[in-house]
């Protein structure tokens, strides 16, 4: 898996990276008047939503072309939730053969609205029925009740609950849909934000995908933390990474004992945010955690679960005097923010004292 050891195992650790380490001279630069914060984690954990929060704290809110964008996503991704639902029945053996010409309907019909733009028309009071009752259809509901065995985008069921509200002219996207929608990051994105008076953070957010990993050492020099998120509700869900199926928990970890080993990062604060609490409360109820760690004794009890997961993070950890551990849900705007000021400065007060030390 090419992340940061194997890449800086590729490339040595002379600075002989043509491209990257201009990057990153650029970048240490400007790590002398800001704080440096890399979200880190695998495809789908909740980065951009972080960071998306952040952002939109510190910009009052989304602009109306920031809307208008989301919109064609939020499209995308209700075409996305119709076709993994079918593809679903499939795996599952689920007859769908009463729905697929509906689901053809369907498709044709998001297709055309991804491209809209606000004042074209297209009639939508039909399709949005159509696609209530095959929402409420038996097929789509048993097939919803076993999601975890699926590939299935986490907003479905709020998309598919607002169906009314996102299927018609003049939609504009509000704070908590775009928050909820999904598209794979490509490339990265910055925000800096104030951290305090005189002191500024810049955020950065990079993709979890194989290929988006192979990036990530260009981006770790001169960081003032790691915030590492994780999708606690993965224990039960697979991932495909690099063509293998993996349990989503499993390669969460994975990732990051290979990004903590990282001799780039070895002085660097992590702070591990186990996300998604809402889902993982949900499929708790119904799958033990045992079901993806054995040595998982119980009670199955949120509490317990988490604290259990919590562990194994910091079990893979070398430095524990490095590593802070949070739980969140990134679709609820309280409470991040504040989380990221409030560790950034614990962290930042515990590499005063190291130094004071030295
Ligand atoms: N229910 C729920 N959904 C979440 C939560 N955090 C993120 N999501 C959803 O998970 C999906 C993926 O989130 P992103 O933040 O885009 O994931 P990412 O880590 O940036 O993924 P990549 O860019 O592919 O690496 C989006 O649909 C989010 O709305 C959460 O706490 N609860
Ligand atoms: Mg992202």
């Amino acid at each position: 898996m090419g992340t940061i050891t194997s890449q800086v195992k590729k490339f040595g650790n002379n600075g002989s990276m043509s491209r990257g380490a201009s990057a990153v001279s650029t970048r240490q630069q400007q790590a002398d008047v800001e704080l440096r914060v890399l979200l880190l984690g695998t495809a789908g954990a909740g980065k951009t939503t972080v960071f998306k929060q952040l952002q939109m704290l510190h910009k009052s809110g989304f602009t109306e072309r920031h809307r208008l964008l989301y919109r064609h996503v939020i499209y995308f991704n209700v075409n996305q939730i119709f076709k993994e639902l079918l593809d679903g029945c499939v795996q599952l053996g689920i007859d769908s053969s009463a729905i697929q010409p509906q689901i053809a309907e369907i498709t044709v019909y998001l297709s055309k609205m991804e491209g809209k733009t606000q004042t074209q028309n297209l009639s939508s009071s039909h399709i949005v029925e159509v696609m209530k009752d095959l929402w409420n259809s038996s097929v789509l509901q048993q097939c919803f009740a076993r999601r975890n065995e699926i590939r299935l985008l986490d907003s479905c069921e709020f998309f598919l609950g607002e169906l009314n509200t996102i299927i018609r002219m003049g939609y504009s996207p509000t704070t908590d849909d775009i928050l909820r929608a999904y598209a794979t990051t490509i490339g990265t994105d910055e925000f800096v934000f104030p951290f305090r008076p005189g002191l500024e953070a810049r955020l950065i957010d990079v993709g979890g995908l194989a290929i988006a990993r192979r990036q990530w050492v260009n981006y770790v020099n001169n960081l003032a933390a790691v915030f590492y998120v994780c999708d606690l509700s993965g224990y039960c869900r697979t991932v495909e990474d690099d063509g293998v199926e993996k349990n989503s928990l499993h390669h969460s970890l994975a990732v990051f004992k290979e990004v903590e080993e990282s001799p780039l990062l070895k002085k660097t604060p992590f702070v591990v945010l186990l996300n998604k609490t809402d889902l993982f409360d949900t499929f708790l109820s119904s799958l033990p955690l045992s079901t993806c760690m054995p040595d998982f004794e119980g009670p199955n009890d949120p509490f317990s679960a988490e604290a259990f997961i919590r562990d194994h993070f910091l079990a893979a950890f070398s430095r524990k005097s490095a590593i802070y551990i949070h739980s969140t849900s990134a679709i609820n705007a309280q409470g991040v923010e504040k989380m990221i000021i409030d560790t950034m400065k614990v962290v930042m007060k515990k590499m005063k004292s190291n130094q004071s030390m030295e």
